[in-house]
């Protein structure tokens, strides 16, 4: 029917399933783009997948033609455990459509600046409790998306001795980041493997999909519930869930849309701020420029918000260079192809899975220079301004087409809100030995899953002066 893009030459019958890597997905596909082009052809057990290793491939397929290439693959696991109402699994259609459009105008910049106070409030909690116990800064970060998240979507609260919460939300973040990773499950190759019992060598996946079905749904069930409660007993708090109800939308469709922002949103963000730690800690000349910025623009006095951005450049440009550094989600999310189609004389074979390389985007040596090294200048005109021709990972990073990231300007903002107000506060250095000598911080940022974290680190965060920590203590007032 037509020439397939090039690719490693397949086995017979299992075809390339050993190509297919088990660790960090982005890097070994980026070993197969600059072997055999930006578009690469793997066979994995009668399965075609197709790998985008450049940003003109993605933009053309995914956005161009994106009606042939927004549809998902189809997945065993998420079939067993109904997880399709998170609509980031559903299949390109009606439902998917009346989903994202619901989310979608949650989320639009008009709103996601409504949402200003309230990530602010959070923001200005997660410094304070830096200053108490910056150790435990891992914890503090996840507690503060955990916190925004369910307070714009469901009007909660989350106080801090509230573990039950956000053990619901890191257990919906993790299922749903397992399931949506691809290679993860053996079942998704071998679809025959559904009709051995689950007693069986190799049957346990039945067991674990029928453990998160119960657990998954509870939980979602269980937020909506206790959100609910909470507002027969407090009064109604405006929110994501009291928004929906009052568009007419009916119960599931709110209990569903409200889970998948918990699901989506709050490990993503997390995972992009303990990357920016790390790099702060790891170039302290970087940080000493962004926070020379913000004692020239902000003052000692107030901490920054949302409305400094365009006043602070450098500041800006860090946290693009952090989404850029540490791809959150190094292939995406997969598409899937509708129909047969065809690409610089290649043919993409309907059914395809579509796979862009996000990561080797971000690796991209003709548009950023020692590309592992984190640099913020390189996205700064001479002149100090952003430079609109090199390319803004965010522009990639969020995923392409109809499936973008919904959540994307939301993440934006609560990631310059976060960064900047720590560098303006704290400074952060690599832990010490017991002879006060700073330890290397060589710490493996690619984990195989379909979120990407950078592995547990230590490092020291104190406060700049004492000017600062009293301006920290004082957000407790306001
Ligand atoms: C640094 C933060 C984030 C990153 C890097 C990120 C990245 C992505 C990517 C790569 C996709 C797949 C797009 C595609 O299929 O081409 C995606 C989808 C999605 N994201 Fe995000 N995301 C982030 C934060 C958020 C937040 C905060 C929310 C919710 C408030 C969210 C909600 C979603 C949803 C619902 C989808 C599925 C869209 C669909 O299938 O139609 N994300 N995100």
């Amino acid at each position: 029917k037509g020439r397939l893009p090039p690719g490693p030459r397949p086995l017979p019958v299992v075809g390339n399933v050993l190509d297919f890597p088990r660790k960090h997905l982005g890097r070994e596909f980026r070993g197969l783009s600059l072997q055999y082009g930006d578009v690469v052809y793997l066979r994995v057990l009668g399965q075609s997948v197709v790998i985008l290793g450049s940003y003109e491939a993605a933009c053309e397929l995914m956005e161009k033609r994106s009606a042939n290439y927004s549809d998902r693959p189809h997945s065993v696991m998420v079939n067993l455990t109904n997880l399709d109402w998170i609509f980031v699994f559903k299949n390109y259609g009606l439902e998917w459509r009346r989903y994202r459009r619901a989310f979608h105008n949650q989320f639009l910049p008009t709103m996601v600046v409504r949402y200003q106070a309230i990530q602010q409030e959070v923001t200005h909690n997660l410094l304070r409790n830096l200053l108490e116990a910056p150790e435990r800064f891992s914890y503090h970060i996840k507690f503060s998306f955990a916190a925004s998240i369910l307070r714009i979507t469901y009007g909660v609260n989350l106080t801090q001795g509230d573990t039950t919460h956000h053990k619901l939300a890191q257990e919906l973040a993790h299922i749903a980041e397992d399931i949506s990773t691809p290679g993860q499950h053996v079942v998704e190759a071998f679809p025959f493997m559904l009709h051995i019992p689950s007693w069986t060598p190799g049957g346990g996946f039945k067991k674990l999909a029928e453990r998160w079905k119960k657990e998954i749904a509870a939980i979602r069930d269980q937020l909506y519930d206790s959100a609910k409660e909470t507002m027969d007993k407090q009064g109604v708090h405006e929110s994501i869930m009291t928004r929906l109800t009052a568009a007419g939308e009916d119960e599931e469709m709110a209990k569903n849309v409200t889970a998948t922002i918990y699901a989506a949103g709050a490990d993503t963000t997390n995972a992009s701020v303990h990357a920016f730690i790390l790099a702060m800690a790891k170039y302290p000349k970087v940080q000493e420029r962004a926070q020379a910025e913000l004692d020239a623009v902000v003052g000692p006095d107030r901490l920054p918000g949302l409305d400094d951005r365009a006043a602070l450049p450098y500041t800006h440009a860090l946290v693009k260079e952090v989404l850029r550094w540490h791809v959150v989600a190094p292939i995406g999310v997969p598409h899937r192809s509708v129909e047969d189609d065809e690409y610089k004389g290649y043919l993409i074979p309907a059914g395809s899975i579509v796979l862009v390389n996000q990561w080797a985007l971000s690796r991209d040596e003709t548009m950023y220079a020692e590309p592992e090294v984190f640099e913020p200048e390189r996205f700064l005109r001479d002149d100090g301004r952003l430079n609109p021709e090199v390319r803004d990972p965010t522009t990639y990073v969020f995923g392409f087409g109809r499936r973008i990231c919904p959540g994307k300007h939301f993440a934006e903002a609560s990631l310059f809100m976060v960064c900047a107000s720590i560098l303006h506060t704290f400074i952060i250095s690599p832990p010490v030995d017991e002879a006060g000598v700073p330890r290397k911080l060589d710490v493996n940022m690619g984990s195989n899953l379909a979120v990407s974290h950078p592995d547990r680190f230590d490092c020291r965060i104190v406060p700049r002066d004492a000017r600062r920590r009293e301006l920290i203590r004082g957000t407790a007032a306001s």
